[in-house]
């Protein structure tokens, strides 16, 4: 029985069922958060939609909590999305940019565009309600349900990401998550953990969306207090880079010097991984895992080598990294981490250190993301984003003069040293004593990263295929 014959979920009447099944397969493929770019779409089938209504409210747009699977023309695996609908006989002229199709009489939009509808989800959270079998649970004791919510107009972030974030004010933040799984979202475990342990360096968790798919507990949404006032790391970082390539003989008076900043990162990053492991356990591995970690390397590395045909010429330095993982003498301690670490992923607000998006890889299973891992891993995603951001800004400088070439690799040891001294420090223990495991690490990191930029931003890929190269010890001519 599919969902959307269920009591409590709305039945939509079956002509239009078809046809929005067909719209939304014309406009999925187009949306930021689709995680399967490229592939065709043959078919997208409407498994839940539950109505939003608030009961004391009448009139307005109809709301429906979607979730559709959606089918490949290639026959491979379906993917699951949520997909926030909204419905109204007219459309104002700004959710003009929202709109999926019309049907008779109405228009079927994107919902998360309509502050209506997101006011509405965030009043659901609130009271605490249940529609369907998707249940708005606020966080105890953050005071949110007997908030004011007052004035709040709730707006998407217009960044690009792989989930939808709605802003309300200077308030809260709702994330909505796109790829709609089985199990508690990685990311609302983590904060949950973390604000159990009282970090700091986390946005304040207030509520969540949970709902059921195929029989098991999903997250569709997280809300949480939004930081005021931050900026992310990766643009603090390319504004530093930016004043160090304008004053190149006097970096640190323009202002160049991130150090001090990354050395504060790399204690917030090292206190959030002694709160993981503190409330949700960590061990270490064997022999016998070791050689299933190195497998794992050497498995995602094949499956790399057939997306991004550049990676060949570093096959064999490659594996014989991920070879050697196996050699390395048990003990190595894992625990719950980030998975997917980078300047992209901290906030700066005025007081400290933000750490977001606990999700992982957005490719990998929830299985494997929420599984025991090195913290190494978090270390080595935040070591390669230095190098990011030092070779996108140079990228930005057209015919860039070789001073600044060495200036970009300046930078980005200056503060890899500087996260890792930052890190060392609050850890009681030296992320670089583990090398040729962090080394490793980077590697992977850079491999995954040669796959995700030929498939969402192929201008980028030469940025992780160098550091494959550096790191192969295979050095770049210039
Ligand atoms: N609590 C917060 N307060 C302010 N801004 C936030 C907060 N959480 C996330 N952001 C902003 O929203 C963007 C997307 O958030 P993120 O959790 O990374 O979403 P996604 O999973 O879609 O990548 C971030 O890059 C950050 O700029
Ligand atoms: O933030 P997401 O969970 O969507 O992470 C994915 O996208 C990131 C790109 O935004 C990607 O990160 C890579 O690019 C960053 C700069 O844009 C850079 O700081 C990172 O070091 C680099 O890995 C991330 O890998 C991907 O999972």
């Amino acid at each position: 029985m599919s969902a959307i014959d269920q009591p409590d979920v709305i039945t939509l009447p079956e002509d239009l069922r078809p046809r929005l099944e067909r719209a939304l397969a014309v406009w999925l493929p187009w949306q930021r958060w689709f995680g399967a770019k490229g592939r065709p779409v043959s078919a997208v089938e409407l498994i839940q939609a539950t109505e939003l209504a608030d009961e004391r409210a009448s009139g307005g747009p109809l709301g429906l909590l979607a979730v559709v699977t959606v089918h490949f023309a290639d026959g491979a695996e379906t993917e699951r999305y949520l997909v926030p609908l909204g419905l109204r006989a007219t459309l104002p002229d700004s959710l003009a940019g929202a709109v999926i199709a019309g049907f008779d009489g109405c228009v079927l939009y994107d919902a998360t565009g309509d502050p209506e509808l997101n006011a509405l989800l965030l009043l659901l959270i609130g009271k605490s309600a249940q529609r369907g079998n998707v249940h708005f649970v606020p966080e105890l004791s953050t005071g949110f349900a007997g908030a004011s919510r007052r004035g709040l107009v709730g707006r998407p972030l217009g960044a690009e990401q792989s989930n939808t974030s709605v802003r309300f004010g200077d308030r809260y933040l709702l994330k909505l998550f796109r790829r709609a799984t089985e199990g508690v979202n990685p990311d609302l475990a983590a904060h949950r953990a973390l604000r159990r342990a009282r970090s700091r360096h986390i946005a304040t968790l207030l509520g969540a969306i949970e709902g059921e798919l195929a029989g098991e507990p999903a997250t569709f949404g997280m809300l949480q207090s939004f930081a005021a006032n931050a900026t992310e790391g990766w643009a603090m970082a390319l504004a530093s880079l930016r004043d160090l390539f304008a004053a190149p003989d006097a970096p640190a008076a323009a202002g160049a010097d991130f150090a001090a900043e990354a050395r504060r990162l790399g204690s917030a990053v090292a206190a959030v991984h002694a709160d993981l492991a503190r409330e949700l356990g960590s061990s270490t591995l064997g022999v016998g895992e070791l050689a299933r970690l190195s497998q794992d390397l050497l498995r995602r590395l094949d499956f790399a080598l057939s997306v991004v045909p550049d990676l060949a010429p570093y096959a064999d330095p490659l594996r014989a990294a991920f070879l050697a993982v196996a050699d390395l003498p048990a003990g190595v301690p894992v625990q719950r981490v980030h998975g997917d670490l980078h300047l992209g992923q901290v906030l700066r607000t005025p007081a400290t250190w933000l750490v977001i998006d606990f999700e992982g890889e957005p490719a990998a299973p929830i299985a494997e993301r929420i599984a025991p891992q090195s913290p190494l891993r978090d270390v080595a995603g935040m070591l390669r984003s230095f190098d990011y951001a030092a070779q996108h800004q140079l990228r930005l400088f057209t015919g860039s003069a070789a001073q600044l070439r060495r200036l970009a690799d300046e930078w980005t040891r200056h503060n890899r040293d500087a996260f890792l001294a930052g890190y060392a420090e609050a850890a009681g223990a030296d992320p670089a004593a583990r090398q040729a495991l962090l080394t490793a690490f980077e590697l992977d990191k850079a491999v995954y990263e040669a796959v995700y930029e030929t498939r969402n931003r192929p201008d980028w890929v030469d940025i992780p295929l160098r550091a494959v190269r550096r790191l192969v010890g295979q050095e770049v001519v210039r």
